[in-house]
Order: C-alpha cells, then sequence, then structure tokens
C-alpha cells in the first residue's frame, strides 16, 4: 500500500472539554486515526485547546489567590500544559486501539514551540476566544482583572492575542520521528507561541491559531496532504442561509474569491481555508481536504469533504 504524509488536524469534537468528555472522545478519535493509519496515512497530528487553555489558566491562577506560595501562571505554560495533558490523552488512546489492531507503531507526543512575531499586529487586537462561556458578572470580574472578553452565543468568553506562526522550533526532531514510520503528535494548541530574542525562547501571552500552525507544519514537512477535521462535512457558501450550497471543491483562486467575500466564519472556518491555502498553494500536487471527524476515512479516499487543491 502507498504511504502518504498527512498533517491531521482535531478540532473541539475530536476532544471534548473536560477530563471525562476527553477520555471518552479521545477513545473515538483513536479509531478514526487507527483507520487513517489502515488507509496508508503517515500521520502527524495536531489539535485544539482553545476551552482548556482557558479553564487551566483560570484554575492556576485562582488558586494561585488562595495559597500564598503558589505564583501566577503566564498563558505560554498553560498553552505547555494543554499539550501535555491532551497529548497524553490521545496518544495513550492510539496506541491501544493500535494494539488491538495488531499494529505496533510508536506514537509520542512533542510538547512544541512556535516563534511568533513581537510586533504581530494581533498583540493590539485580541481576538481567540478561549475558556468556557462567562456570565456577565464572571465577564465584569475577567475585565477587573486585566482580561479581555467578547460577547458570544449564551454570554461572554475571554480573549487574547492569536499571533501568526512564524516558525516550529522542535520541526527536526517532529520530522525525524516522522521520517521514521512514527505516529507524531505535535502543534498542540497552535503551539507555545515563543519570542526569540537572542538566545532564549520567551513565551508570549497568546494562543495560536491551531488551522494556521497545521498548514505551517503540513508545508515544513512537505506532507503530501493537510487533513482538517472538523464538525461539517463540508465547507458551505452562504453558510446558514437558505442559499447554502456545499462546496465540493476549490482552487487556490476560488478560495481565495470567498474569502474575500466573507464566506467563512472569522475565527471558526477563515483559519482552515487560510491553512489549506496557503499549505497548497506553496507546491504542485498538495491537497487539502476539510470534512467532519465523522467521514475522516471518506475524506482521505477522496469520497467526501471539500478539498482544496
Ligand atoms: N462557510 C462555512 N461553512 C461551514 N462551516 C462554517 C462556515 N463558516 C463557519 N462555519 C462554522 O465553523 C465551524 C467549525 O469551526 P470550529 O468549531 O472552530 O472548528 P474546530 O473546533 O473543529 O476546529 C462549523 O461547525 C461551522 O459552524
Ligand atoms: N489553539 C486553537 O486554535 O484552539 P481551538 O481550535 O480550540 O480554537
Amino acid at each position: 500500500m502507498a504511504k502518504k504524509k498527512v498533517v491531521v488536524a482535531l478540532g473541539h469534537k475530536a476532544l471534548g472539554t473536560t477530563l471525562p468528555e476527553q477520555k471518552s472522545a479521545v477513545k473515538k478519535t483513536a479509531a478514526i486515526i487507527a483507520d487513517l493509519v489502515e488507509a496508508g496515512a503517515e500521520l502527524v497530528i495536531t489539535h485544539s485547546n482553545a476551552p482548556q487553555v482557558g479553564m487551566i489558566h483560570t484554575a492556576m491562577n485562582e488558586f494561585g489567590k488562595v495559597h500564598s506560595d503558589y505564583t501566577a501562571v503566564p498563558m505560554s505554560v498553560c498553552s505547555a500544559m494543554s499539550q501535555g495533558y491532551i497529548g497524553y490523552d490521545i496518544q495513550n488512546a492510539i496506541r491501544a486501539e493500535l494494539l488491538r489492531r495488531g499494529i505496533f507503531k510508536p506514537v509520542s507526543t512533542i510538547i512544541t514551540q512556535v516563534t511568533v512575531d513581537p510586533y504581530d499586529d494581533a498583540f493590539h487586537e485580541p481576538v481567540k476566544v478561549i475558556g468556557r462561556v462567562l456570565t456577565e458578572e464572571e465577564a465584569e470580574l475577567e475585565e477587573q482583572k486585566g482580561n479581555y472578553v467578547t460577547k458570544v452565543e449564551g454570554g461572554y468568553r475571554r480573549i487574547v492575542a492569536a499571533p501568526k506562526p512564524q516558525d516550529v522550533v522542535e520541526i527536526d526532531a517532529i520530522r525525524t520521528l516522522s521520517d521514521a514510520g512514527q505516529i507524531v503528535i505535535a502543534c498542540g494548541g497552535g503551539g507555545i507561541p515563543v519570542l526569540e530574542q537572542q538566545a532564549s525562547l520567551n513565551g508570549a501571552s497568546a494562543v495560536i491559531e491551531k488551522d494556521l500552525v497545521s498548514g505551517k507544519l503540513a508545508e515544513l514537512l512537505d506532507a503530501e496532504e493537510l487533513l482538517i477535521l472538523t464538525s461539517v462535512e463540508k465547507v458551505s457558501l452562504n453558510y446558514q442561509s437558505d442559499k447554502e450550497e456545499k462546496i465540493e471543491k476549490m482552487d487556490v483562486e476560488t478560495a481565495k474569491k470567498y474569502m474575500q467575500e466573507n464566506q467563512f466564519g472569522a475565527s471558526t472556518m477563515l483559519p482552515k481555508v487560510e491553512a489549506a491555502v496557503s499549505f497548497v498553494e506553496k507546491k504542485a500536487g498538495r491537497k487539502a481536504v476539510i470534512t467532519s471527524i465523522d467521514r475522516a476515512k471518506d475524506g482521505f479516499l477522496g469520497k467526501t469533504g471539500t478539498v482544496i487543491e
């Protein structure tokens, strides 16, 4: 069977939010990942973290108020924590599922840092929603602490800066493991955003879009495919209107035109299409597919999803 290097981006549906939800969601996800492995995909996996990183940040910093010997925990450290515990659950679930199917393939998580530009305009305009939905009173308390919030359906959510990913610091380790035929989970939650200052990498107070880093990672690994697994089977035009139309396929020019027409949700579908375009336009023959996690194997086999080529 021909092997194909694929970067798979897992969205919220693949993970759930709370720990019990995550335990059960990743079991299902692991079966989907194992199907892809059996279908010939050499996988590097990225994943979401927005609800989790918000939860960790709140928990760590509220705890600090109760116990004076606990110090404040910055967002970059919370990103690292989210990579650790989400990766831990995903890697163990995949390992168990592969063993059940008689497949012996190492799976590991790499704590990954991603450089960002200190002058990125995103630092002046936080847009990335994190954490859970807050009541008005909770939102006011967050603002009093110096945090930013935005109105969302059902209440408010915290927002932080989402600078563009520039480079993946641990790329050589990821490539080495992947080239050796191992499954790698990397750049979780968009990667830990870091500023390169002389010899040091200093954590930035931000959360990177995981879809954008997935495109960057696929590019750096020279993958053949970027498979973005979300909650809809296909990307739509005129989404949720009576003129809604599912897109089967788009070339780069068409995708760019739709982006200009604001066809895609700014912090939901747009980064997925942007990542797909940026990955495929850099080299002929590359393919990106956006589909639902439930249809992952069919998406990989070209039977469904929105294809960007
Ligand atoms: N044009 C569009 N076509 C399809 N879905 C869209 C579109 N615009 C916005 N969306 C929304 O994008 C969501 C997927 O984004 P998001 O929930 O952020 O993904 P994930 O967590 O899976 O990465 C879909 O569930 C859908 O509600
Ligand atoms: N970091 C990130 O993009 O997470 P979500 O996919 O959960 O928004």
